[in-house]
């Protein structure tokens, strides 16, 4: 009970989850996912409907030849080898059909498997293709869930839910062709339970469905409570707020139970109500059954193959009913996945994009406006030049647009208005990749990926020989740090490179673009503080790397700023300050104040 308050008063924790939508049924939109299925309709979509055939008729039989033919027949004109047959027929009958289920379903498994693995494959391929103005708009944690839970969700559907769909269809159309071939009487009188089975197989399946949809919404919480708790413990013990987010954990704990509880308790009344049914489909059988034997209307036999469809009944309903709530959910998620495969890169290539082999590296802005949405300008009206083989210092205070530059320079973005060229080319003329391929960024905040140290290294130009890797680590200075490592190169670094400090960190992203050679060389200074030693080893490693190349600085540290041929005052989306450090240093204007500031900061420091 304070469990729950708890988690109410604390305002901290915010988890958007998507909303479970019941979509309505979408004929375009269905057979668009279907369509994934193509690939495979010459293969394991035949075979698992002729198993799926097999198997069915088989149990369509069976009731017949045991009523009709072992009841009415055999036994009653007591033909022991007719007897003999109709045993082995039957027992024929069933090892084909134990045959084809095993077949049925190792090939509606793979048909599943296989669909769910293209369908992956496409949105990520898709999704690693879209432009980051796509990724701005939207947390990691909610295109994983999309590329993972929306499409395991869709994984029930085409493993079982289509082909099954199909076997359903063909046992209730055959048992309703077969009853009322042998007595349409009867056949009507127990359709009585049918409205009850539909009902059940409907209403409160969708129910439990909730339920359960409600029960993974919980889940879904408390994981992403786990994971922020995880990754954030280190502030969490630092601010001492453990109690609170104990307090938090308990109450999404206690809400996961008791949804849990109640969608469990609503399953477990699923049987016995389908239980109840059938009893009602038995006794209408006996009372009417036997009244129909007793005036020779039907016989013995033709009762007792009643019996065996009535207890085959409910399964293709139920199930029906389960294709149904899968086809529904199906809407839902492919409805998320294909609005994400609709979304098209709003930077594109033009029909002939120039594939540039060799870059100079000459960067022209002409007059570039630039806004990431229509409510801020981030560039106001940028003009600028660099030359090939220059190092330029972007400086300016925080959100002047230093990044921004960066970014169109990479053509992250296109500009709103204005023109970046490179080598006198318009950036939209030149293939993507080729202009890529020659621009290396190092972040401030240097993305390690899981692997090997070598493996990092070796991202920038995964062509690379072992030489190059290491006498890249050794230009820039990280071999130090790397060759005492336990493992040297080959030691594991986990996600993000949790084991190495800012200043290692720094140091392998600058072996990494330096093997990737490129002739643009974009870098975001670390702001971080790091040892005087460690910052030595930087500079260093910073000379060889800026050497030979056009290089674009967004700098912190004086000593950069100092030695770079150029410099940018930005303030406010717009340049105020342009020229080397002598000449802003002796036009007293903003630039002037900055140095100061940074002076002044480090006497204080
Ligand atoms: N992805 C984005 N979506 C919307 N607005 C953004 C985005 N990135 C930056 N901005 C906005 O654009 C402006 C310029 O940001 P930019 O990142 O270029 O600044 P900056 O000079 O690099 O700042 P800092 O030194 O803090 O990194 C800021 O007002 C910022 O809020």
């Amino acid at each position: 009970m304070s469990r729950k308050s708890n988690s109410q008063v604390l305002k901290r924790f915010h988890y958007s989850t998507d909303q479970i939508i019941d979509k309505p049924f979408n004929w375009k939109q269905m057979l668009r996912l279907f369509s994934y299925m193509i690939p495979y309709n010459k293969t394991l979509v035949p075979l698992s409907i002729v198993m799926v055939l097999i198997t069915t008729a088989v149990r369509l039989v069976i009731p017949i030849l045991i009523g009709i033919y072992t009841l009415d027949r055999a036994v009653k004109n007591k033909d022991a080898t007719m007897l003999f047959w109709l045993v082995a027929i039957i027992g024929g009958l069933y090892s084909a059909s134990y045959v084809a289920n095993i077949f049925r379903i190792r090939w509606m498994n793979q048909l599943g498997q296989n669909v769910i693995y293209d369908l992956r494959k496409h949105l990520f391929t898709h999704v690693q293709n879209l432009s980051h103005r796509f990724f701005d708009q939207r947390s990691a944690g909610s295109i994983l869930v999309r590329i993972m839970n929306d499409i395991n969700s869709l994984q029930e559907l085409f493993t079982n839910g289509v082909i099954n769909l199909l076997m359903d269809m063909v046992l209730l159309i055959g048992i309703f062709f077969i009853l009322f071939s042998l007595s349409p009487q009867l056949t009507l009188a127990i359709m009585i339970i049918l409205p009850i089975m539909f009902l059940i197989s409907t209403k409160l399946r969708k129910n439990i469905r909730r339920s359960w949809q409600d029960v993974r919404m919980k889940q879904s919480k408390l994981n992403s409570h786990l994971n922020e708790s995880i990754q954030g413990i280190r502030v969490t013990q630092s601010f001492t707020q453990e109690k609170e987010n104990m307090a938090f954990f308990d109450g999404v704990n206690d809400e996961t139970f008791q949804s849990w509880k109640s969608a469990s308790q609503k399953n477990a009344m699923f049987r016995p109500m389908v239980e109840l049914t059938n009893a009602l489909g038995t006794a209408v059988l006996i009372w009417y059954g036997a009244s129909l034997i007793q005036n020779d209307t039907i016989s013995i036999g033709v009762f007792v193959s009643f019996a065996f469809y009535l207890g085959m009944f409910w399964e293709p309903i139920s199930r029906l009913g389960q294709v149904y709530n899968q086809l529904l959910m199906g809407m839902a998620s492919s409805e998320r996945i294909f609005e994400f495969l609709d979304e098209k890169p709003i930077v594109s290539e033009t029909d002939n994009p120039i594939e540039l082999d060799d870059m100079r590296g000459d960067i022209k802005f002409d007059n570039v406006v630039f806004s990431y949405d229509e409510k801020r300008t981030a560039l106001k009206g940028i003009s600028l030049e660099m030359q090939a083989g220059q190092t330029v210092a972007l400086v300016g205070h925080t959100g002047s647009g230093k990044t921004t530059i960066a970014n169109l320079i990479s053509r992250f973005y296109d500009p709103t208005a204005g023109k970046v060229l490179i080598d006198g080319y318009d950036l939209k003329d030149i293939s993507i990749g080729s202009l890529r391929k020659h621009i290396s960024i190092v972040l401030q905040d240097t993305f390690i990926f899981s692997g090997t140290i070598y493996d990092n290294i070796l991202f920038g130009r995964p062509d690379a020989t072992e030489k190059e890797v290491r006498a890249a680590a050794e230009a820039v200075g990280a071999s130090d740090f790397i060759e005492k490592l336990p493992n040297g190169y080959k030691t594991e670094v986990e996600e993000r490179g949790n084991i190495l400090s800012v200043g290692e960190r720094q140091l392998l992203s600058f072996a990494r673009a330096l093997l990737a050679n490129p002739r643009i060389l974009i870098m975001d200074e670390a702001t971080a503080s790091i040892d005087t030693e460690t910052e030595v080893k930087i500079q260093k490693a910073l000379k060889t790397l800026l050497k030979g190349r056009t290089a674009i600085i967004i700098a912190h540290r004086l000593s950069t700023i100092r030695e770079a041929d150029n410099i940018f005052v930005l303030e406010n989306g717009l340049i105020i300050e342009r020229g080397n450090h002598d000449q802003l240093m002796e036009i007293q204007g903003e630039y002037h104040h900055l140095v100061k500031a940074q002076f002044n900061m480090l006497d204080a420091g």
